[in-house]
């Protein structure tokens, strides 16, 4: 008799989807070269991040996603309940990823939108349609917790500002930032050949074109933001990042964005939510 079982363990539905959703912040991570953001090149538009730090991060939420998924296989139904649980979850995952990067929010943003997708997709695994996942976790993240604490967070500052309501928003609206734009240009890129990491360069683009997103807001301004949107479409218009004229515009994005310290962070969760779904419309689970 060994002394060790060889055998691959059999892993639960819940660890399956938490495997997928910690492999879609690390795919999203590695990527590069994303404009002012963190991944193999270096820190981006960031002081208090680097790749390492992203890695241990992605890594530290997998037991909160697993316990998003057991909530949600537990409940079986989209409901006030439910809705509780993985917002005390998500809380403790924020813990987690804090303890794990020393105060540093790599992941805020990630544990929201991950979160509720990965919830949406424990509620009925058999369904792997991007459409319904979205609609399911959008009807959650309309449901009120009320034990959410209500922190002046960046978030709540730039939509008293400006008006965005950022990731709430997004959720809330079922993820179109993913499904109208992200995971039509991923497809699209990857039809003509551009390769896969060109392919999620591109969706990263698309997703910047149109998002308010609230890092880029409270970072930049409104002048920010726009820097941000015309330049990701000028980058698709001149062929995508696999085009030679493209990576040109790319790269010059690039330092336009770090000059104005405009890090699209929600554009990067919104790629990683892309992922995940990706990965879960394939059959990856
Ligand atoms: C809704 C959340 C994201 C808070 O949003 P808020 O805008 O107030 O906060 P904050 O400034 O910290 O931004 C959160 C992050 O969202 C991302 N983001 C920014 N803009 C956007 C956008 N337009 N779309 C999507 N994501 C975005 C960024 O990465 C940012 O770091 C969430 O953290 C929350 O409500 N937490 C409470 C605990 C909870 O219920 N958790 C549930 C886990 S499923
Ligand atoms: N590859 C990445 N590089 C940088 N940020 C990322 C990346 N992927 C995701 N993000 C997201 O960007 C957010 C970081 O943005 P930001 O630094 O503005 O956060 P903050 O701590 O709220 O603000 P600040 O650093 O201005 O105090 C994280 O919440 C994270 O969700």
């Amino acid at each position: 008799m060994h002394a060790f079982n060889l055998q691959p363990k059999t892993l639960s539905l819940a660890e399956r989807l938490a495997d997928l959703a910690v492999d879609a912040l690390i795919g999203e991570a590695d990527l590069s070269p994303k404009p002012a953001l963190v991944d193999r090149r270096g820190n981006g538009a960031h002081t208090d991040l680097h790749l390492g730090l992203m890695h241990a991060s992605a890594l530290s939420l997998w037991p909160a996603f697993k316990e998003m998924a057991q909530a949600a296989i537990e409940s079986g139904e989209v409901g006030v309940p439910l809705r509780e649980a993985v917002g005390r979850i998500g809380r403790e995952g924020e813990q987690a990823m804090l303890a794990t990067t020393a105060g540093v929010n790599t992941h805020r943003g990630a544990i929201w939108a991950l979160g509720l997708l990965v919830t949406a997709c424990a509620l009925e695994p058999e369904s792997s349609a991007a459409g319904p996942i979205a609609l399911r976790a959008a009807r959650l993240a309309l449901i009120d917790d009320r034990y959410a604490p209500r922190p002046l967070s960046h978030g709540a500052q730039v939509a008293q500002r400006y008006g965005a309501r950022g990731a709430r928003e997004e959720a809330q609206l079922g993820f179109p930032s993913v499904l109208q734009r992200a995971l039509p240009q991923l497809k699209r890129s990857r039809a003509l050949g551009h390769g896969e990491q060109n392919a999620r360069l591109d969706a990263l683009l698309a997703i910047m074109t149109n998002l308010a997103d609230t890092c880029v807001l409270y970072r930049a301004g409104e002048h920010g933001l726009q820097t941000m949107q015309l330049g990701a479409q000028a980058v698709l218009d001149a062929g995508g990042s696999a085009s030679l004229a493209g990576r040109r515009r790319l790269h010059e994005l690039d330092e336009q964005l770090i000059a104005l310290n405009a890090s699209p962070g929600g554009a990067a969760d919104l790629l990683a939510a892309c992922l995940f779904i990706d990965r879960i419309e394939s059959g990856a689970f």
